[in-house]
């Protein structure tokens, strides 16, 4: 599902973030990617949804080889991963209805069908109850939740999260990783970077260590 060869990114100021990293995540599987700070996990991140181009190498997604996707089929690729960012990047002058809709109005979605998928998407992280209210009024692992319900609001195939529990106590972490499970057991393919040890000790999952821009042996 995820497949990268020989990928190397470096930044226009000459920095070598990732360095010949080869992978391979296959649909369905739940990974996390775990390293030191700066070791390149949101760099890799960034590079599956195209949200930035690598250097040289090859990534595919599905299939696809999404290194020259042109401008306009990006939608497309997009519309196959939910991401879920560091820093929320939530409009805090829309309420909890409206930021989860907001990605299925841009990518043109019928308004017959957007209310029952804002409302499932609301309903899978137990938001449903706080529709009206707004980002500022919500707390962190709230926040969070809804992140994951924008995320996932057009059922992509991979789900994506860069440091998901970052802020949050040990029960807020919990309750926000049993969300990721209950998406990886209908088939999501999900990715998590994390440097929370606590939560790599409590899953079994596979767990890629990157070390200053490579996989550790
Ligand atoms: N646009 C950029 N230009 C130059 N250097 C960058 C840019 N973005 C990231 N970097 C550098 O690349 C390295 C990897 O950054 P990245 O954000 O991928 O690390 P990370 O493992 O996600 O760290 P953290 O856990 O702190 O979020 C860092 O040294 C960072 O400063």
């Amino acid at each position: 599902m995820i497949h990268f060869k020989q990928v190397s990114k470096r930044f226009p100021d000459g920095y070598q973030a990732l360095n010949n990293i080869d992978l391979n995540i296959d649909a369905g599987e739940m990974v996390f990617l775990t390293g030191h700070s700066g070791a390149g996990k949101s760099t890799l991140l960034k590079l599956i949804a195209a949200i930035d181009r690598p250097t040289s190498g090859v990534i595919a997604i599905n299939g696809h080889n999404i290194v020259q996707l042109r401008p306009a089929a990006l939608p497309f690729l997009r519309r196959k991963i939910g991401f879920v960012f560091q820093d929320y990047k939530l409009l805090f002058d829309r309420n909890v209805y409206e930021n989860v809709l907001l990605p299925l109005q841009i990518s043109g979605f019928d308004n017959k069908i957007t209310a029952g998928r804002v409302r499932a998407a609301l309903d899978k992280v137990g938001l449903l109850k706080k529709e009206k209210a707004m980002p500022i009024t919500l707390s962190g692992g709230e926040r969070q939740r809804l992140c994951i319900a924008r995320a996932v609001v057009h059922r992509p195939l991979i789900l994506i999260a860069d440091e998901p529990t970052g802020n949050l106590d040990m029960a807020y972490a919990r309750e926000i990783m049993t969300i990721f499970h209950s998406f990886h057991q209908v088939g999501v393919t999900v990715l998590i970077a994390t440097h929370d040890a606590s939560l790599l000790e409590e899953n079994r999952y596979r767990v890629l260590s990157l070390q200053h821009g490579k996989f550790a042996a």
